[in-house]
C-alpha cells in the first residue's frame, strides 16, 4: 500500500526584502530626508515542490545560506509563503536554537507553553515534565528565564520537549551543532530508539554522517533552489562536490 502524504509543497517561494540603509538616528533621517533607505532582494527559495511521505527521515543539505532554514520555516508555518502553498498531516513542530521559547520565560513556562502549541493539556504536561526536565539535565535551572542559558541550554531543553512531547512531523534545524558531546550522544540516540517510528522528521545538517545514517531520503539545495531529491548518498555527494 502507498504510504501516506505528511507533507506536500507546490511551487512555494520566499523572497526577503532587506534594507541596506540604516536611517536610525535623527541626524540621519533629516540628511536623507528625500532619499529613501536602499532596499534589497533576497531570493531566499525559489519555485519549489515536494512531497515527504509519513514516516520518512529526510536530509536537508547544502552550503550556508542555500535557503534550508528559509524552507523549513515555509514548511513549518513560520513564515507564510510568497507563493504556493503547503499542507502538512498532523502536528508540527520546529526545534532549533529556541525557536518557539520565549526568553522572558523561565524552562518550566517554557514547558507548559510549548506542550500547549504541541495540543497538549495541562495534566499531559504535568504527566511529561519531569522525563523532560531529566532528559534536558536542567533540573537546577528549571526557574531560570531561558535568557541566561547557554545556546546549548536552551537547545537541550527545546530537543527535550520535542522527544518527550514531540508532534507527528518534526522538523530539526540544526540541533547537532550545539550542546555538548554528551548531549549529541543522546540526540543521536534518539534517532536509534523506537521514537522515530512513524515520526516524519526533517533534519537540516551540516554532519554528513548523521544524514547517512539515518535519512531516508536527502534534499540538496543550493542558492535558493531544490537542485535534487531522493537518494541520501547522491545528495550528500552533490554537497560534497559543491564545498570543493
Ligand atoms: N529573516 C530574514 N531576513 C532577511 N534575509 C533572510 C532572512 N532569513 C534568511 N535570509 C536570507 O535568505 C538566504 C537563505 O538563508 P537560510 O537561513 O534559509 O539559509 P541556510 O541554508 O539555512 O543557511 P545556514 O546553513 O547558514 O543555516 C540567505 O541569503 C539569508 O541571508
Amino acid at each position: 500500500m502507498e504510504k501516506e502524504i505528511a507533507i506536500k509543497a507546490r511551487n512555494i517561494s520566499k523572497t526577503f526584502h532587506i534594507s541596506e540603509d540604516s536611517h536610525n538616528t535623527v541626524k540621519h533621517r533629516l540628511f536623507n530626508l528625500f532619499n529613501p533607505p536602499r532596499s534589497r532582494e533576497v531570493p531566499a527559495l525559489k519555485s519549489l515542490s515536494l512531497e515527504i511521505k509519513k514516516g520518512e527521515c529526510i536530509g536537508l543539505l547544502g552550503r550556508n545560506g542555500s535557503g534550508k532554514s528559509t524552507l523549513v520555516k515555509l514548511l513549518a508555518g513560520v513564515y507564510p509563503t510568497d507563493s504556493g502553498y503547503v499542507n502538512i498531516k498532523g502536528s508540527t513542530m520546529l526545534m532549533n536554537l529556541g525557536v518557539g521559547m520565549s526568553h522572558e520565560l523561565t524552562a518550566r513556562e517554557n514547558i507548559y507553553v510549548s506542550g500547549s502549541v504541541l495540543g497538549l493539556k495541562i495534566k499531559e504536561v504535568d504527566a511529561l515534565f519531569d522525563k523532560i526536565v531529566s532528559f534536558a539535565e536542567l533540573e537546577e535551572f528549571i526557574d531560570t528565564k531561558i535568557k541566561f542559558f547557554s545556546s546549548g541550554m536552551v537547545a537541550r531543553l527545546g530537543f527535550s520537549i520535542a522527544v518527550n512531547a514531540g508532534a507527528d512531523v518534526m522538523f530539526l534545524d540544526e540541533i547537532f551543532a550545539v550542546g555538548d558531546a554528551k548531549f549529541q550522544e543522546k540526540a543521536v540516540k534518539v534517532f536509534e530508539s523506537s521514537w522515530i517510528e512513524g515520526r516524519t522528521v526533517i533534519l537540516v545538517s551540516h554532519s554528513m554522517e548523521t544524514i547517512r545514517q539515518y535519512c531516508h531520503r536527502a534534499a540538496y539545495m543550493k542558492k535558493g533552489e531544490l537542485k535534487y531529491f531522493g537518494d541520501t548518498g547522491t545528495a550528500i555527494d552533490m554537497y560534497l562536490a559543491d564545498n570543493q
